[in-house]
């Protein structure tokens, strides 16, 4: 395909997108239409719609309407690309621009550039106060990909070589130990040695970090209550000596979970609600909550324009909901964690507050926040001992 073949693939599934139907299920509809794309065009067209989804806001401004042609249009724009150069309705490229199109586009507001819906903002600013604007910024670019390092396989040194064979280039991230950051050949991971043989996981940076700090003490039985595809327990079960549970209220989210710990030479055991019952109590329950996402709406950048304020408020009667039942897990003087990818204040700190004005025999040992970075996603982890 040529570049402009692509720019009108890109467009084409915008505009599949305006009845909702998700950018995945877009492009993957897309691709089985289009047999003749290969891999790298494929990949050119999904970073088309990415950028845009990421930037809607601001491209929809530049272009001079929400239509897949305009967005693109708007996209172009801001990347400083000629459109004419790229409309030129030859081969399979757009039909070149109209006089209205021409003319249409001016340059984003203030809060357009933010690329944030108005009332997001007003609770980025609650949030984040002075890093509020650095946070949107980081939302409007794509993410980094970041790997865990298995240290019980073999060293981190020897990974990184290995990774580099198989076309995976790696630099350590500053501060977060056994955390790489990729910098070459994101897509080659899954099918490396490296990660196929466990040396690696995918997982962001910020949440090795948060997993890093958790005092888990040696021996301990964790539960991962809200586990998906298990990546917190894993990280947890490739650092400490351990018991290792996972659960979630809807078990099919964990079905990669049990290859995912053959590979990292983990066991964890799945537990649905009734055996959780019998199993407790633990040392250790993580919840890693159902949250907006908001600090990873880079990797899920329709999530941002898809939130409501009732879709939030939904979102924290499931949080409280969620640490109320894990909190009976916990043994006495055990820890109950709890976790998200927001950096919505009423996601994270409001709900450790509301939990422990309902519940005044808990301690808060320890609250972090990680930043939307060049490294890692926006994080929030807060550790607390029953009494
Ligand atoms: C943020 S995701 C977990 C991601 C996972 N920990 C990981 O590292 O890949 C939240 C999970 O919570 C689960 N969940 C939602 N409501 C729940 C509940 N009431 N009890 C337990 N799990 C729940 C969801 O099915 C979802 O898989």
């Amino acid at each position: 395909m040529t570049p402009a073949a692509r720019v009108q693939a890109a467009i084409e599934v915008l505009d599949a997108m305006t009845g909702w139907l998700a950018a995945e299920q877009a492009l993957t509809r897309w691709a089985r239409g289009a047999r003749y794309a290969g891999s790298k065009d494929r990949a050119a067209v999904r970073d088309h719609v990415f950028s845009v989804l990421r930037t809607r806001r601001s491209c929809a401004a530049l272009g001079g309407g929400e239509t897949g042609r305009a967005l693109l249009l708007g996209h172009l724009r801001a990347e400083g690309a000629d459109p004419e150069a790229i409309f030129t309705g030859e081969g399979h490229a757009p039909t070149p621009l109209t006089a209205d199109e021409r003319a249409a586009g001016r340059a984003p507001t203030p809060e357009e550039a933010r690329d944030l819906p108005d009332w997001l903002w007003e609770r980025f600013e609650t949030a984040l106060g002075a890093q509020a604007d650095a946070a949107a910024q980081a939302l409007r670019h794509r993410a980094p990909v970041c790997l865990r390092h298995n240290p019980r396989m073999k060293p981190l040194s020897q990974v990184i070589e290995i990774l580099l064979k198989d076309g995976v280039a790696t630099i350590p991230v500053a501060q977060v130990d056994g955390a790489l950051h990729v910098t070459e050949g994101a897509r080659r991971v899954a099918q490396s040695d490296a990660f196929r043989e466990g040396h690696v996981e995918l997982q962001d940076a910020s949440s090795q970090a948060a997993m890093a700090a958790l005092p888990v003490p040696d021996g301990a039985r964790v539960l991962d209550f809200c586990a998906g595809g298990g990546g917190k327990v894993l990280a947890l079960a490739a650092w400490h000596e351990g018991t290792w549970f996972a659960h979630d209220a809807a078990p099919d989210r964990m079905r990669d979970l049990p290859a995912r710990a053959a590979r990292a030479g983990a066991e964890v055991t799945l537990l649905d609600a009734e055996a959780v019952a019998s199993a407790a109590p633990f040392d250790l329950v993580l919840c890693d909550v159902p949250c907006s996402g908001s600090g990873t709406w880079r990797r899920a950048p329709e999530a941002k324009w898809a939130l409501t304020p009732e879709r939030l408020h939904a979102l924290c009667y499931t949080q409280r909901e969620i640490l109320e039942q894990a909190q009976a897990f916990v043994r006495p003087k055990g820890l109950l964690v709890y976790t998200t990818c927001s950096v919505l204040a009423e996601e994270n700190a409001a709900q450790i507050e509301g939990f422990q004005a309902a519940h005044p025999g808990w301690t808060r040992e320890d609250t972090r926040r990680w930043p939307v970075s060049d490294t890692g996603d926006g994080f929030y982890l807060a550790t607390l001992r029953k009494g």
